[in-house]
């Protein structure tokens, strides 16, 4: 079995909305495909219509194939201190054509402000490692680990792109979605995340650093978060940048030409473009832009986010003992 999902652009790319179809009959509901968390969760019609603006809303009474997890609940934090909560039901789930008929649906009771607001958000589909799910007292497993076994291969793909739908594919690598190799590299999941070694960096055309640092590939987070070293150097090459911390980070004139960001998986290169690191404007006048590229300081290892991960093809791979992680230019 395998199957494909549009992965559609919100506003900057500050996330990438899949259609998915819970239930009998099927309610589409749009989630944001997380590969830094493990919960699918969904907005539903548990949880206050004050907390709802313009979500779709999952419905377990009408669907025929659902059934309550008794006592089973979950909640969690991401990494903007966004949070949601809920309680639980095993409901007939399908992405792109791939379909499991037992997925632990996680219905929102309580969503904190920010997610009220992301009105197209409808909640999110997470494909980290099962080990970091939050559901109690007994854990449940992600939507991939559930449809392993039944795909052509334990794995799936990102192809993500700039300012236009891509696609999360699962169980087969589309050979015509990127070009020349796929660089492979091995994943650590003790922490639960697809964390993997960055094995340097280089800005525009200076001499590429060898200089290796500890990544997670995020999908769910807009931005590049890496080394503070690395990223002062880069915005050191970026006439009128600064470290605005009122904005929250490096912003720089929204004129400037930015460099590209090459960064190494094993002995391969993949290159950022600079229009790539141009991420939104912070002023209503246009003239000051934040950056793509902003520190990981405090979080303990750099967050691969959209910003990178748009500028390859990304193979997250568990089909071996050790699962892997494949990169290729497209
Ligand atoms: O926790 C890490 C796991 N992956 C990262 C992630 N963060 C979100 C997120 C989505 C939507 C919102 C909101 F709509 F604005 F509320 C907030 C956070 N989704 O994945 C961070």
């Amino acid at each position: 079995d395998s199957g494909s999902a549009r992965a559609s652009p919100e506003q900057y790319d500050i996330q990438y909305l899949t259609p998915v179809e819970i239930g009998t009959p099927p309610q589409t509901l749009n989630l944001d495909v997380d590969s830094g968390s493990s919960d699918l969760w969904v907005f539903s019609t548990e949880m206050p219509a004050s907390s709802v603006k313009g979500q779709a809303q999952y419905d377990p009474s009408k669907s025929s194939t659902a059934k309550r997890v008794q006592d089973a609940t979950w909640n969690i934090t991401y990494g903007d201190n966004s949070y949601s909560e809920g309680i639980v039901y095993k409901d007939v789930v399908n992405v792109g054509g791939v379909s499991f008929d037992a997925q632990a649906v996680e219905a929102a009771t309580a969503v904190s402000q920010t997610f009220t607001t992301d009105a197209n958000d409808d909640g999110l589909l997470g494909l980290a490692f099962s080990t970091i799910n939050t559901v109690q007292p007994s854990q449940e497993k992600t939507f991939f680990d559930n449809v392993a076994s039944e795909l052509d291969a334990a794995l799936w793909t990102a192809d993500l792109k700039y300012h236009k739908s891509g696609c999360y594919d699962f169980g087969v690598i589309d050979d015509s979605k990127y070009t020349g190799q796929i660089t492979y590299t091995d994943v650590d999941s003790s922490d639960g995340f697809w964390m993997f070694d960055v094995s340097g960096y280089g800005i525009g055309n200076n001499t590429f650093q060898s200089t290796s640092f500890q990544g997670i590939a995020d999908t769910g987070t807009t931005l590049a978060m890496l080394p503070a070293q690395v990223v002062k150097a880069y915005y050191k090459q970026v006439r009128g940048a600064k470290l605005d911390n009122s904005q929250g980070g490096y912003v720089f004139p929204c004129q400037a030409n930015l460099p590209s960001f090459v960064y190494g998986v094993g002995n391969a290169r993949y290159e950022i473009p600079g229009q790539y690191i141009n991420y939104a404007p912070v002023d209503n006048d246009g003239t000051t832009c934040f950056g793509g590229i902003q520190s990981d300081a405090g979080i303990g290892f750099a967050i691969l986010g959209d910003i990178l991960l748009k500028s390859a093809f990304v193979v997250f791979d568990a089909s071996e003992n050790v699962p892997r992680l494949g990169f290729a230019k497209k």
